[in-house]
């Protein structure tokens, strides 16, 4: 089941398109890996595909409800502790399984800890918890595991699988190696043209 599929995709930043003519669809079952070099677009592309802002052109087709982002910043409330970080997002979501999402990132005895406290990588952890208490199929995610130490690693890999197992997708950048069977969509090719750029080209420096 094809749960996002783009055609003719382009996206922007500060009013400049950075990548245009992609073709793509990802299925249940699916982890599709982003790769580039660093300020290829990868961001963009992944913020544009979570809804976070609009296409320059082109069509996303996806249902903006299945759709769970997680950025570079964890998204942490600091104030609430582990468990209540969770609680609260569940609630957002509607969805379930707080100790389940901790389990599965070795979350346990740090849920009474305030999320403040909690080191980069337990952070991290607590970021990508967070997705399996959304209940949403597909998982955007960029550089998932920054600061996040081996084992966490394989904790992330381990969700992963798990996840598109049970029917998910995941859709992510990042420059190591997962150890997951992946399909690698490199956005190299795609760099635009600068002379497809539209508005006022002053406009895009400020
Ligand atoms: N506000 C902005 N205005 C104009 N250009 C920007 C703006 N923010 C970022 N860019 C540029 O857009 C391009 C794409 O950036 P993006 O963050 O999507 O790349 P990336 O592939 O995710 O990079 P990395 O691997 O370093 O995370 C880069 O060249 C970046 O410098």
């Amino acid at each position: 089941m094809q749960l996002i599929s783009v055609e003719n995709l382009a996206v922007a930043r500060g009013g400049l398109p950075v990548l245009e003519g992609m073709d793509f669809a990802v299925s249940a079952g699916d982890i599709f890996v982003l790769r580039g070099p660093n300020g290829a677009g990868k961001t963009t592309l992944l913020r544009t595909l979570a809804g976070l802002q609009p296409a320059f052109e082109g069509t996303i087709t996806a249902d903006p409800d299945t759709i769970a982002y997680a950025g570079h910043a964890d998204g942490i409330k600091a104030v609430l502790t582990l468990r209540e970080n969770l609680t609260f997002w569940a609630g957002v979501y509607g969805g379930q399984g707080i100790e389940a999402a901790m389990e599965a990132f070795d979350l346990t005895a740090l849920a009474d800890r305030m999320a403040g406290n909690l080191s980069a990588g337990q952070k991290r952890r607590l970021g990508l918890a967070r997705l399996l208490v959304t209940g949403r199929p597909v998982w955007v995610l960029d550089e998932p595991t920054v600061s996040l130490d081996a084992a966490s690693v394989a904790l992330f890999g381990r969700a992963i699988r798990t996840h598109v197992a049970g029917g998910g997708a995941a859709i992510i950048a990042t420059h190591i190696d997962l150890g997951i069977e992946e399909t690698v969509f490199d956005v190299t090719p795609f760099k635009a043209r600068l002379d497809k750029m539209s508005g006022d080209f002053d406009e895009a420096f400020l």
